[in-house]
Parts: C-alpha cells; structure tokens; sequence
C-alpha cells in the first residue's frame, strides 16, 4: 500500500470528526503514523442543497455520489459515512468493509425536557420525516418546522427563536462535544432512524488490502445490528428520507428488532417486532425482510402504498 492512505469524508464539522475517529482506529490497529492517513474533505449534493427539504429532493445518493465517485477514479482510498445517511443499494463495485462501534443511538431533544412538556402548538425544528412524523403522532397540536444545514447551525437557529425546540441525534452531539445538550428520548418513546449512530467505511470491492486493513476495526455487534436496520429498510424500498425507524440489539443470547413505519403527518403507523439467534447477518437480513413484509400486510392500505418494496 501507498503512504499515505486517503480517507474521503463530508466537510461538516460532524463528518471531520468522525474521520479523525476513523484515522485513530486505524492507525492505533495497525500501529501507523499519525500523518500515515490524509483526510480528504469531499463536497457532496446534500450539503450544497440547503434550502429544500432532502425528501423534496429527486435523486438517490445525496451524501454518498461524490464519494463513490471519488473512490473510482482512485482519488481516495476508502471513505467514512454516517451509516443513517447511506442508501441501501450501493454501487456494485463498492463495499461497507467495517463500522466502529455504535454510540448512543437515541434522539436527544432540545428546548424541553421531554416531548409531552411541550408547549401547546409548540414549533420544532426538524428535517427529518420520521422524526416529524413521530412527534406528529405523540403531540398532534405540534408543528414542525424546515431545520437543515450542520448541527450548529440547527443549534444557532434554535438559539435565535425559529422554533421551541428541535431533535438531534445523541451521536453526533456526543462526538461534537455537546454532550450536556438537551435531554435523550428514550427509544420505547421515539424509535431511532435505521443504522442512527453507527460510523461506516466503505472501499472498492476489488481493494484486497484496504478491506483486510479496515476489518481489523470492524466492530462486529454494530455490523450486524446494521445489516439488520438496513435490511428492513431496503425491503420497503425506502431510505434516510421516509418516515421509518428501526433497532436492532442484542437481547440476552438472541437478538430483537424493533421497527415502525408511518405516514408524513404521523397519522398512519405500524409497529412491530422479531427476534432472531445467533450471529449470522444473512439470518439477520432474512428475519428483518420478514418483519417489513409483516408490517405492510398488516398496515391500513393508505399506509401500505407509501411504500413501494
Ligand atoms: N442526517 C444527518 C445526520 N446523519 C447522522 C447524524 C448523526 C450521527 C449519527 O446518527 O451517527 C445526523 C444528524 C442528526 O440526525 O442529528
């Protein structure tokens, strides 16, 4: 391999961070240079559009298009994503090779302790459909409103009244340093974004050694709650911009999944859970398949035909 290897990554502060988490794993794995990782910050169509919401926005691969691109013309040798913002079907050619741990993958509120100490028709900040529709469902008087751009700049327009408060995930604020913001929603209450929380690699397939080199810091529970996440959410035929949520953990010796997809306005909703043994992720792949197929049989019709599997 050529030193020094070139990891590609989004420019938001969020991103950068979770590079350098990307180079400390590595180069503490493979006993490397700290200098033996370059950082290559890549523009992608996500961050250039800011003042649409992303589900208005036709067209796949918002966070990932300039990345892969970047990895095919042999620009970078791998790249970090958030996994959450990773759409299900990839490139053939590419391949998630390792996920470092998984953090806290709660939703964490900001401007109230929790969602029912609200104000009446209280304004939240969001971007996001599912957690709009979430809070939709919980707090039918509550309004929502467009927060895009980084993390603080959602914080910087909360700070400046344009809404009462907003929902960011506890892993970024954590990695952010914002670790004493807001207050964490319990996952019974609010159920987390398919793969929320999770750091992914990805290389080109036929990248031999880069993938032996990224293996060594895959962490194994976080891979295969993922695998299972992304596989509810592909069999709907969804991604990060549909109202779906999704967990996988470990639950004694099995593993449980729980899931729920809704309408936009948070008025149609099905839930539902699965348990599957053991460690093998095609298992884990063919049981979160099965729940998504459960929960759209036994969905309202209107809620059914949102999705299209
Ligand atoms: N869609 C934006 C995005 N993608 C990943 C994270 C947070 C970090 C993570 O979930 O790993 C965020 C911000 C947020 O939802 O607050």
């Amino acid at each position: 391999m050529i030193l020094p290897l070139r990891l590609g990554t989004r420019g938001s502060p969020l991103a950068l961070t979770q590079a350098r988490m990307v180079v400390a794993a590595l180069t503490a794995a493979h006993d490397l240079a700290p200098d033996a990782i370059t950082i290559v910050p890549i523009r992608t169509s996500g961050d250039r559009i800011q003042d649409r919401a992303l589900a208005e926005v036709g067209g796949k691969a918002l966070w990932t298009k300039e990345l892969d691109r970047a990895l095919f013309d042999g620009d970078i040798d791998f790249a970090v994503h958030s996994m959450k913002d990773v759409e299900t079907v990839r490139p053939d050619r590419i391949v998630i090779a390792a996920m470092l741990e998984r953090a806290d993958v709660r939703d964490r509120l900001i401007g109230a302790e929790t969602v029912s100490a609200l104000p009446p028709s209280a304004c939240v900040g969001t971007s996001s459909p599912r957690r709009a529709a979430q809070l939709a469902r919980a707090r039918p008087d509550i309004r929502t409103v467009l927060f895009r751009g980084n993390v603080a700049t959602r914080l910087a327009k909360l700070g400046a009244g344009e809404a009462d408060a907003t929902l960011l995930a506890a892993a970024g604020l954590d990695r952010l340093g914002h670790d004493t913001i807001g207050h964490a929603i319990a996952t019974s209450e609010m159920l987390p974004a398919p793969a929320q929380g999770a750091v992914g690699i990805e290389t080109l397939g036929d990248a031999q050694d880069i993938r032996l080199m990224l293996a060594a810091v895959d962490h194994r529970d976080t891979s295969l709650a993922v695998v299972a996440e992304r596989a509810f959410l592909a069999e709907l035929g969804a991604d990060c911009r549909s109202p779906v949520a999704a967990l996988m953990a470990r639950d004694g010796t099995d593993w449980r999944l729980r899931a729920q997809i809704l309408s936009m306005d948070g008025t149609l909703c099905e839930s539902g859970e699965a348990i599957v043994a053991g460690d093998d992720p095609d298992a884990h792949a063919a049981m979160a398949a099965n729940l998504a197929r459960a929960l759209l049989d036994r969905a309202p019709p209107a809620l059914r035909t949102l999705f299209a599997p």
